[in-house]
């Protein structure tokens, strides 16, 4: 069976598939394939490899019915056509879990920044504005015994609430569709409507899969919700909340701050008026971003082809 994997990836899920005995093509320039050249590698391969950066839209998996399985370098896989996909008997898989506590630190890491204006005031550095001690300018906000809400608590979401409840002793809150047993008892975290979630977390973080149920998910209505205090994190996808209500919001004072790993669309414009806000900090999606997580990403996207190709059970199987 020959792989396609067209970003480059870590090598620790690559040599799993060689030693298999399986055939692997890795893209291995910084610049991802272009859509013509993904067309034409896909169609000389019987798998793929692949990360969510590429669009695998229902002409792709037309195009590329003989595929036998793709296995996404990634936990979310909003870039695929799942429902195409089943209908042409194309095999997703994910890599859930390779990269979860990344994620969950990055979270924490934008309300902490965001929090205390990081991101504004190391600027304020570089454009050599730090003259002198000033008591009352940029005053950040404290965590200790706050409230948060989480939006989606699933592994990385239980992965950020423990870190809240754990460092500054926070009340969790969380908005699921199913309940959370593990979350319950191990955090007394509390399931609440999204309503609640809004009107009574003072940060909020977005850990949701993108889905036409999640999209757009935090919009004016949400914001106006939210106390005039609150964070607003998102780690998720950037489509989850609506960008141009989220500035309107933070102009008009509707939140105090926001913290995005996530944005809509991606790569972020340098003049996003974000970016010049004080009380926003926003990263380039790197919640994976870790030597650990990429490698144990890259292996755990690898299992799911070597399963397939064994005839064993997928052991990340999208359904
Ligand atoms: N920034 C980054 O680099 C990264 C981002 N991600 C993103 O994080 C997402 C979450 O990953 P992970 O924690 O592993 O996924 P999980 O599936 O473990 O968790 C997702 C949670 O979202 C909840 N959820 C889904 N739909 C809804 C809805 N309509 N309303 C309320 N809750 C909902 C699910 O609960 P229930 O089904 O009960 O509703 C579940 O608890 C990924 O899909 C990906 O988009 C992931 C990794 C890195
Ligand atoms: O795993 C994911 O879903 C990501 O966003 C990137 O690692």
């Amino acid at each position: 069976m020959k792989i396609l994997v067209p970003l480059n990836i870590p090598d620790t899920g690559i040599d799993l598939l060689k030693k298999e005995g399986l055939k692997v093509t890795k893209w291995t320039k910084d610049l991802p394939m272009t859509k013509e050249d993904l067309y034409k590698a896909a169609a000389q391969h019987d798998a793929l490899l692949s990360t969510s950066n590429y669009e695998l839209d229902a002409e792709f998996l037309n195009a590329n019915k003989h595929l036998k399985i793709i296995s996404q370098y990634a936990a979310g896989y909003d870039n695929i056509d799942i429902v195409a996909a089943k209908r042409l008997g194309i095999p997703i898989a994910n890599a859930p879990n390779s990269m979860t506590d990344a994620t969950a630190d990055i979270a924490f890491a934008l309300v902490l920044a965001v929090s205390r204006k990081m991101f504004y005031m190391h600027k304020t550095i570089a454009k050599d504005e730090w003259r002198h001690f000033r008591p009352q300018a940029h005053l950040g906000i404290e965590l200790k015994n706050k409230t948060v809400g989480v939006f989606g608590l699933g592994r990385i979401g239980l992965e950020f609430a423990r870190r809240c409840k754990g460092a500054y002793g926070m009340k969790v809150l969380y908005c699921n569709r199913s309940t959370n047993k593990e979350a319950e008892e191990e955090l007394q975290a509390q399931k609440v409507s999204f309503n609640d979630l809004l009107e009574q977390s003072d940060i909020i973080s977005a850990h949701c899969a993108l889905t036409p149920d999640t999209k757009h998910k935090f919009d004016a209505g949400a914001f106006k919700k939210m106390k005039s205090s609150a964070i607003f994190v998102n780690t998720a996808r950037g489509q989850v909340h609506n960008e141009a209500d989220l500035i309107a919001a933070l102009e008009q004072g509707e939140i105090w701050g926001a913290g995005l790993d996530v944005t809509d669309p991606e790569p972020m414009k340098a003049d996003n008026p974000l970016l010049s806000m004080e009380q926003v900090a926003v990263t380039p999606h790197i919640g994976s971003a870790t030597l650990e997580a990429r490698r144990q990403m890259s292996v755990f996207a690898a299992r799911n082809i070597i399963a397939f190709y064994k005839g064993e059970p997928i052991p990340y199987p999208v359904s």
